[in-house]
């Protein structure tokens, strides 16, 4: 157990006070002090290291000098599921709906037994800190079980996190659905056992809502979701228009609805609560509901590409407002890397500069949408997502010399191109340390 409670860090940070262009902030010779409490005290220049020291009572040998690693933000993954961390990088041949019924429901079935899930959550936790995500938004299964398990394992590894039960209770393989009544029930169970797991302020992991999405949930399913959703004032997740077949087959299934988003919107699951994955085929007027609701989009390129869905357009979605993350997806993405879903949004994006002008996502604005864009579609743009003084101390230490790792440094090349080389070629074995609330979670500390 180690904690940077009381530490001060000077080195090159690299943070987003927002995804505008103009706040991407590169900052040489920074310091960071780190409260007792895991928060943020203070950010200065090194060389008011003097007065910084007066007036936030440190002495200055204190200091531990990073010497050119970077302190950056840990990222944020809006979408991910849990239970598919076993089977990433594989089943990489089929659509969405035939990917589900082939590879997905049969080993997402398996988590019935917790002795399976332990191994592979513990597992799929570890990998994603390593990784630098110091905050997942997952999905765990129908199974109530092992989704506390789920809870008390990111507990003990220390990291920050929304967690859903699925719920399905139609359109499913008669050995993974649930029956509404136990749907529901096992739900409230799953809130109020996470909501008791620590204490409001300081607990690391909110339930959250969790239809798998509109074909798998039937109306009064969803009808009784919106309502725990409200009574217990928790967030919502699911997924929307993520493939051409599935937004036809949610036509069909609820022709009383406008469009995809409307489902959600007459069940009550659409507020600025909401976080929902993919939106790749939303309509302008659909992107308005969610300008409108406040609700968020969890942007999931490497998997967009890997079940070979569709593209979806960040700027578009930006443009009308709509708050817009990165998500991994795993394992329709092929990679629990962030560092992955942002080189992947930037070729996404490229998708539409290609032939003509397009104003495309570059790579800071690419690790903005993974850090405060992120943070704001999960709500906790004033707790994480930056190095703003009072928010939490979620933070990496990158190291983009270290020994045989995966790209070169040469001599010319200033901080914001050895920064660049991070985003498009770094790997964990640049991350030297990961924080999550002050608190070592992955890597090693010298600090
Ligand atoms: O990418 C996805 N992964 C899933 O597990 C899923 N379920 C419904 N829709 C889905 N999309
Ligand atoms: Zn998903």
């Amino acid at each position: 157990d180690f904690s940077v409670y009381n530490a001060i860090m000077k080195g090159t940070l690299v943070h987003c006070l927002s995804l505008h262009k103009d706040d991407f902030q590169l900052w040489n010779d920074a310091i960071v002090g780190v409260s007792e409490k895991g928060t943020i005290s203070f950010v200065g220049n090194g060389c008011d290291v003097k007065t910084l020291s007066e007036v936030y009572g440190f002495s200055v040998d204190q200091v531990t000098n990073l010497g050119r690693k970077f302190l950056i933000p840990g990222l944020i993954d809006t979408h991910l599921h849990a239970p598919q961390y076993a089977f990433t990088g594989t089943g990489t041949d089929l659509p969405l709906l035939e990917w589900l019924n082939r590879y997905t429901f049969p080993i997402e079935s398996k988590y019935a037994d917790l002795q399976i899930a332990e191994h592979a959550y513990t597992k799929a936790v570890k990998r994603v800190l390593s990784l630098g995500t110091t905050t997942g938004c997952y999905y765990a299964t129908i199974h109530l079980p092992a989704t506390k398990l789920l809870v008390q394992i990111i507990n003990q590894l220390g990291q920050r996190a929304y967690v859903g039960k699925v719920n399905m209770d139609r359109n499913s393989p008669e050995t993974y659905v649930e029956s509404t009544e136990n749907s529901l029930k096992d739900t409230e169970e799953f809130i109020q056992y996470c909501l008791a797991s620590g204490e409001e302020g300081k607990r690391l992991v909110t339930p959250i809502i969790t239809p798998r999405f509109v074909p798998s949930c039937t109306t009064e399913l969803m009808t009784g979701l919106g309502r725990l959703a409200a009574q217990y004032n928790v967030p919502i997740q699911s997924h929307i228009s993520e493939n051409c077949d599935e937004v036809k087959w949610v036509k069909d299934l609820h022709p009383e609805c406008e469009s995809y988003t409307d489902v959600y919107e007459k069940h009550n699951l659409l507020n600025e609560k909401s976080v929902m994955a993919h939106g790749v085929y939303l309509k302008d007027e659909e992107l308005q509901k969610f300008a409108d609701a406040g609700a968020g989009i969890s942007h999931c390129p490497t998997s967009n590409f890997q079940l070979a869905s569709g593209v979806f357009n960040v700027r578009n979605a930006l443009d009308k407002g709509v708050k817009v993350g990165l998500g991994t997806d795993v394992a329709g993405g092929y990679s629990s890397s962030m560092w992955e879903s942002i080189r992947q949004a930037m070729n996404a994006s490229n998708t539409f500069r290609f032939g003509r002008e397009f104003n495309s996502v570059g790579y800071r604005e690419a690790f903005a949408l993974a850090t405060v864009g992120g943070a704001e579609v999960l709500g906790l743009g004033e707790r994480v997502g930056n190095f703003w003084p009072g928010k939490e101390f979620d933070a990496l230490i990158v190291d983009p010399f270290v020994e045989g790792g995966p790209f070169d440094v040469f001599e010319w090349e200033n901080e914001e191109q050895i920064f660049e080389k991070m985003v498009m070629m770094g790997d964990d074995r640049n991350i030297e340390s990961v924080f999550v609330g002050g608190k070592l979670v992955a890597g090693t500390s010298k600090v």
